[in-house]
């Protein structure tokens, strides 16, 4: 089965080019002001228009508004919307309806415990993510470089197509995708050469080495 990789915080062309070419399936733009990986509509739309086609434009919001949402979709479509704040079921059905698109619900992994909201979401999103929960203090939710224990996701039904995310490389996300048994990866500070600069070559590496 081919592993889905999703690459987020995307914001230079070499990056999206780099993604693109190396067979990204899905491809993340930041619209959370705080992030280092932060863009403008305008200039995702810019590298998004670089190639007809190709991976899921995804766009990732933290607890947005639906004027937040509106304001990037009037520059730029997105085939999915990215939720990792603490959107409740009935909001993410809200943004699904409101914007018709389709949404995947981040949820952050520390224990058995994280999952019992998993039912509740998978009425209402099309999508889940599975990251870490961020370190004390941190001011981003998500893209903390922060692994979970991969196994407890191994032999669970999830009843909807979700990713594997937080502190993947090209060197573990092999070993990660066998333990969780993840049908799909997403990452971000491990294909950077400096936080919030993506390196096409660690892009290139970390897509073969799911991949392969
Ligand atoms: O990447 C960010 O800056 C970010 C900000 C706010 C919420 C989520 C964010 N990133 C998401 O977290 C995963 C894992 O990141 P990492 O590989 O551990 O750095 C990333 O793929 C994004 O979906």
């Amino acid at each position: 089965m081919t592993v889905e990789v999703k690459i987020c915080g995307i914001r230079s062309a070499d990056a999206f080019d780099a993604a693109v070419e190396a067979g990204a399936d899905l491809i993340g733009f930041v619209f959370f002001p705080p992030s280092p990986r932060v863009i403008r509509p305008a200039e995702a739309r810019a590298l998004s228009s670089r190639h007809a086609g190709g991976p899921i434009r995804t766009g990732l919001f933290v607890d947005p508004t639906d004027d937040d949402i509106a304001a990037v979709l009037a520059e730029i479509p997105l085939d999915l919307i990215q939720l990792q704040g603490n959107e409740t079921p009935e909001r993410a059905a809200a943004i699904r309806a409101r914007f018709a698109t389709p949404v995947m619900k981040a949820m952050g992994i520390d224990t058995e415990a994280d999952f019992a909201a998993v039912p509740a979401f998978a009425e209402v999103v099309d999508r889940f993510l599975f990251d870490a929960h961020p370190p004390p203090g941190s001011l981003l939710p998500g893209g903390n470089a922060q692994p979970f224990e991969w196994r407890l996701l191994a032999g669970r039904t999830i009843p909807k197509p979700w990713l594997l995310a937080g502190g993947l490389t090209a060197a573990n996300v092999a070993e990660a995708i066998s333990t969780a048994q993840a049908p799909g990866v997403d990452v971000s500070s491990g294909v950077e050469r400096s936080r919030g600069v993506k390196d096409a070559a660690l892009i290139r590496a970390f897509i073969a080495a799911a991949k392969g």
